[in-house]
């Protein structure tokens, strides 16, 4: 198979919608914040995937923040983002929006948070990863955003 060693940020972004149901919900009547980190999670794996080329896994979670409760009933558009990409590990963006029903071109952020994705071979080892290439400021922002994170995760003590 075909080795690639260098892919384009805009490639692996990924955006997935979804009606929150009474399924979802809390004793609040709000929706759970566990199903939606559930989505945000599916949302970062797939576009982590896309840009490695293969299974990856979740190895860390930063700045999880819950900026509003989502009402059930509520459409949510789930974007993910690989902004950085280290040897193995992928620092991907993932930003929640809910929709206004009534008027689609209006929606507000819900959630946000940086997932570290790392991609495994057959034998679940961490394999290497092509390098990201950015091709317009907004790309070099948030490849800067993804490197500061990587930096800082790989600084921390007693990480690993
Ligand atoms: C709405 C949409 C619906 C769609 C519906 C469809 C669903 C379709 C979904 C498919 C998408 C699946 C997405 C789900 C993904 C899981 O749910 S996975 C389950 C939860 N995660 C786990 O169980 C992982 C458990 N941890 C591990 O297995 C190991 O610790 C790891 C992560 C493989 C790392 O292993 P290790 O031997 O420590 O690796 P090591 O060589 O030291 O480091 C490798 C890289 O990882 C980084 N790293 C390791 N540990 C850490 C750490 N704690 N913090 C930060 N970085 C770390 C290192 O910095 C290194 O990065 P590089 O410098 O190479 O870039």
């Amino acid at each position: 198979m075909e080795t690639i060693n260098e892919r384009d940020m805009a490639f692996s972004r990924i955006e997935s919608s979804v009606r929150m149901q009474p399924v979802h919900g809390n004793p609040q009547g709000t929706v759970h914040g566990g199903e939606l980190i559930k989505f945000m999670e599916d949302t970062a794996g797939i576009a982590a995937m896309k840009h490695a080329g293969g299974n990856v896994v979740a190895a860390r979670v930063d700045e999880l923040v819950f900026h509003k409760p989502i009402n059930i009933g509520s459409i949510v558009t789930f974007i993910a983002q690989v902004a950085y990409a280290g040897s193995t590990s992928m620092q991907v963006i993932l930003t929640v929006v809910v929709h206004d029903l009534n008027n689609f071109e209006k929606s507000e952020t819900a959630l946000t948070a940086f997932f570290t994705m790392v991609h495994l071979d057959n034998n679940g080892r961490p394999k290497k990863i092509p390098t990201l290439k950015f091709n317009t400021d907004i790309e070099s922002e948030l490849y800067a955003l993804g490197e500061k994170k990587y930096n800082e995760n790989k600084n921390k003590p007693n990480t690993y």
